[in-house]
């Protein structure tokens, strides 16, 4: 296998999961040869090795596959150096584990880089709350919300903010897992005793994607350890988790209590401002780095529109295209966003099908929907069905033959002329602008 198709295979993985697990997990691993349907990989420790194997290794084999490598199986192994005489290195790692105790903050992750619209704009007033790192109000601040809707961004705002304003304080960010890994490497180096005291002596503890602990009963009596010590001592604590504590599953009674003490909010999934915002200012980063590039316009719009899944996923997205764009030297059209991103937009519009919209759009005009797919041409069908053919056009990446076939067996010249039309009157007529995104907006529910 190439180190492309490597390339790719990690990507594709990187989708599938959050940035802390891919940057822990998945990162670490390197692809030392393919044979006999066996993928071997070589890793740090075998712990690591164990942890992939159990929580990733289906991933791993089935994204292997999707990128057409004939494997069924992981073998995982440890380099001579790394394994070899563990008391010998003991001091040496214990040393480490002070220095980077925390993962690394992002200094790209601010509050100015931060786009504020109805979905987020609690969670960032109380993150903009507990970074000014006045009195401990609210503790433990729990953010929780679906995959890259920002939990990490805002945490690392917070932390670059406190380190602005009060250098002095200790301010600890890492994610579940890395606690876990911590505890784990703790009580087998015998080093519980630097763990509590490490974990004791920060000011502000922030801990990511908390969900991970769920079932991992010693690791879930450590944290709550360490959780009550910090409030007792009135220091600042942020959670993050994909869903609220009341419905994190195989988690301790004691400890979902805990974290419902302070302030629960959570990030709403995007709505078409908030993603549109988020495009224009990632552009205006993105043509700081590329500044031959001329985006067309409508090309946001189209893209605000089309990836709903997160804003990670759009981030990604636009940077592809910006790399694509700039490798082909051309200016970013509708035609080259649709082109370069077909796979993204295919994945993000499972939701709507043709066939939805057609239903949508005939009871908006409160016609039949057989009326709408036959072959009457009066303006009272016509109209209603030039609509659902734009919005198909728009909304799904089916072509437009597949979208004629799907409007009783119309030429593709059709549904191109009824795409164009709607586009025309949009600009003339506010009534059927109006009726375009209040479909719109109802078929993205
Ligand atoms: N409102 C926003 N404004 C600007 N960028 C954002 C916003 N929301 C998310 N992002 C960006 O999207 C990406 C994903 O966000 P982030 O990693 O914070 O998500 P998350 O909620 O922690 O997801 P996960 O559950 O996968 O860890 C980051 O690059 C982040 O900067």
């Amino acid at each position: 296998m190439t180190t492309q198709v490597w390339g790719e295979v990690l990507q594709s993985l990187k989708a599938g999961m959050s940035a802390n697990s891919y940057k822990n997990w998945i990162a670490p691993l390197e692809l030392k040869s393919l044979s006999d349907k066996v993928a071997t990989f070589e890793v740090p420790t075998g712990f690591i090795g164990n942890y992939v194997q159990q929580n990733f290794g289906d991933q791993i084999i089935y994204q292997l596959n999707r990128h057409e490598q004939d494997v069924q199986r992981l073998s995982f192994s440890v380099p001579e150096k790394t394994s070899a005489k563990p008391a010998a290195k003991a001091p040496r790692k214990a040393q480490k584990a002070d220095d980077t105790a925390g993962g690394p903050i992002d200094p790209r992750f601010t509050f100015d880089s931060f786009v504020v619209g109805k979905p987020n704009e609690l969670a960032n007033a109380a993150a903009r709350r507990v970074a000014e790192g006045g009195p401990v109000t609210f503790n433990p601040l729990f953010l929780y919300g679906g995959v890259g809707l920002g939990k990490t961004h805002l945490m690392h705002a917070i932390a670059n903010e406190l380190r602005e304003r009060q250098p002095e304080l200790n301010v600890l960010y890492l994610s579940a897992e890395q606690f876990m890994y911590r505890f784990i490497t703790a009580l087998r180096e015998r080093k519980m005793m630097d763990f509590k005291q490490l974990f004791r002596s920060v000011d502000v503890l922030m801990v990511d994607d908390v969900q991970f602990i769920a079932g991992k009963d010693s690791t879930q009596e450590e944290f709550f350890h360490t959780f009550n010590a910090l409030v007792d001592a009135n220091k600042q604590i942020i959670i993050s988790a994909d869903r609220a504590p009341g419905e994190i599953k195989d988690l301790e009674d004691r400890i979902r209590s805990r974290l419902q003490c302070g302030l629960v909010v959570d990030l709403h999934p995007t709505d078409y401002e908030l993603r549109l915002g988020v495009l224009q200012a990632k552009v205006a980063i993105q043509q700081a780095q590329y500044p031959d590039l001329v985006i067309a316009d409508g090309v946001l719009e189209f893209l605000a529109h089309r990836i709903t899944t997160n804003v990670r996923v759009l981030e990604g997205a636009l940077t592809r295209l910006f790399a694509f764009a700039s490798l082909v030297g051309r200016e970013i059209t509708l035609e080259l966003t649709q082109d370069c991103l077909s796979d993204v937009l295919k994945a993000s519009d499972r939701k709507v099908t043709v066939e939805e919209i057609q239903r949508k759009v005939s009871e908006h005009f409160n016609i039949r929907l057989s009326d709408m797919i036959g072959p009457k041409r009066l303006r009272t069908f016509a109209r209603p069905r030039q609509m659902a053919m734009y919005l198909a056009k728009q909304m799904t990446s089916r072509s437009l033959p597949e979208i004629g076939r799907r409007f009783g067996g119309r030429d593709h010249t059709t549904v191109m002329h009824g795409v164009k039309r709607i586009e025309e009157l949009m600009v003339t007529d506010s009534q059927i602008a109006d009726d375009v995104e209040l479909l719109r907006r109802a078929l993205e529910e």
